[in-house]
């Protein structure tokens, strides 16, 4: 049994989670302020967890550090590829050859440089909103115009706009479309027949696809996970992105899978990516796949008690809160526009009035005014005092409005 209940403390350790908020959420210096000292927030914002890594990840890494030689590294061995193979193949009855295997060192850089490869200047790059900031910042930065495909919330579950999605892709100057599967924010896992009805139309449009499913292993235990590529198994335009990152809360050793089939974008890749990757990352991945399954079981167990947790507790407390338990991730996506208006700027309401450092609906790009996300990867000790603080900060709010507006 692993203890998921720990509390680790992240001081000095050069976390983005830790010292990296001023910048990220509100785009400030180490000036900015608040009536709480840095160690007494309740930190729901960026995506890594507040566990451990698993036991056989430190194990892969020390063995590894026996060595003592740290050169210049790639992943030459098929170590590696027959650990993640076999992990594709075990879960989601899906493989891939080697030879379409490359690494990268994050799925956003590898975003960054697949645009600028697959679109010229004047193509266009397709995802669905709301969405993760970093499919919109990969096209601004190689100045491709994005196109977002707004999703149906349907009372909190959100499904594809097919019509409005159709007609997006059928412009002619959209070259590209970035899929995340499962889906940030929302949490959605994607079904069969949704997947099929999104690849009709990507053949029909003949798309480049990029299938963004570095969530698809922290889904919850009654979900299954459907790979783009298992819909798609002969189509070449597309590039199936997967990573040990988020699943074993390893995002700062930046070791990414990228799976393009395509030979001719494989070898514009391989000519024009920096080829070298960190030795101890590949030795902590390879240990995540091939000996992993038993920890993630059980920290996929304990995520889906803090949605349970999270869901009771909103009900109880914050009744006008809309929220559904995330099919995957172990992001919460709450819709609070019940409390707030638009315009209202969530992250620092929440950072001054409640302590708790968390996302909010400005941050995904469009179709998400007023709603929060709540990193649940945490202790549900942790996670119990924020979701107290939460509410207490918005039902004074509302209390503050409603008697200002009876006064
Ligand atoms: C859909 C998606 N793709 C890629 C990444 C990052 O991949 P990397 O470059 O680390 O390999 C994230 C991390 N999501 C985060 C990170 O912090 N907040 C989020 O929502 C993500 O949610």
């Amino acid at each position: 049994m692993y203890n998921f209940d720990e509390i680790i403390d992240r001081k000095h350790t050069n976390a983005m989670n830790t010292d990296g908020f001023r910048d990220y959420i509100f785009h400030a210096d180490e000036s900015m302020k608040f009536p709480y000292k840095d160690e007494e927030f309740i930190r729901m914002w960026v995506a890594d967890m507040e566990f451990a890594t698993p036991d056989v990840v430190i194990e892969g890494i020390e063995e590894r550090l026996k060595n003592r030689i740290f050169g210049y590294t790639r992943v030459f061995s098929n170590d590696y590829y027959d650990a993640f193979v076999s992990w594709c193949q075990k879960r989601y009855d899906w493989s891939f050859e080697k030879k379409e295997l490359v690494m990268s060192n994050g799925i956003i850089p590898a975003l960054y440089e697949l645009v600028n490869y697959i679109c010229k200047k004047d193509e266009k790059v397709l995802f669905l909103t709301p969405s993760y900031a970093y499919f919109k910042y990969a096209a601004d930065f190689n100045e491709r115009e994005s196109v977002c495909s707004d999703l149906i919330n349907q009372d909190g579950y959100y499904t594809i706009d097919y019509e409005d999605f159709a007609k997006k892709a059928s412009d002619p100057q959209t070259k590209l479309f970035i899929l995340c599967n499962p889906h940030n924010p929302t949490g959605r896992v994607w079904r069969e027949e949704e997947l099929m009805k999104i690849a009709k139309i990507i053949e029909e449009n003949e798309l480049w696809v990029i299938s963004d499913e570095i969530h698809c292993d922290l889904i919850r235990t009654c979900q299954k996970h459907i790979p783009l590529g298992k819909v798609m198994p002969t189509y070449q335009k597309l590039i199936t992105c997967m990573a040990p990152t988020k699943t074993f809360n390893l995002a700062g050793l930046m070791i990414s899978n990228v799976i393009i089939r395509d030979e001719k974008l494989r070898n514009i890749w391989l000519s024009r990516h920096y080829n070298f990757d960190n030795p101890l990352s590949i030795a902590a991945a390879q240990s995540a796949y091939a000996k992993g399954e038993e920890w993630l079981k059980e920290l996929q167990v304990y995520l889906d008690n803090n949605f349970k947790l999270t869901q009771d507790y909103l009900k109880e407390n914050l009744p006008q809160a809309k929220f559904r338990i995330s099919e995957a991730t172990y992001l919460a996506w709450v819709d609070l526009s019940n409390y707030f208006e638009p315009d209202e700027n969530l992250p620092l309401f929440f950072a001054y009035r409640a302590g708790v450092l968390l996302e909010g609906g400005n941050m995904f790009v469009q179709n998400s005014d007023c709603f929060i996300r709540l990193n649940l990867a945490c202790p549900k000790s942790i996670l119990l005092e924020g979701l107290k603080r939460i509410c207490e900060a918005v039902l004074t709010k509302h209390n503050e409005k409603y008697l200002g507006e009876t006064k």
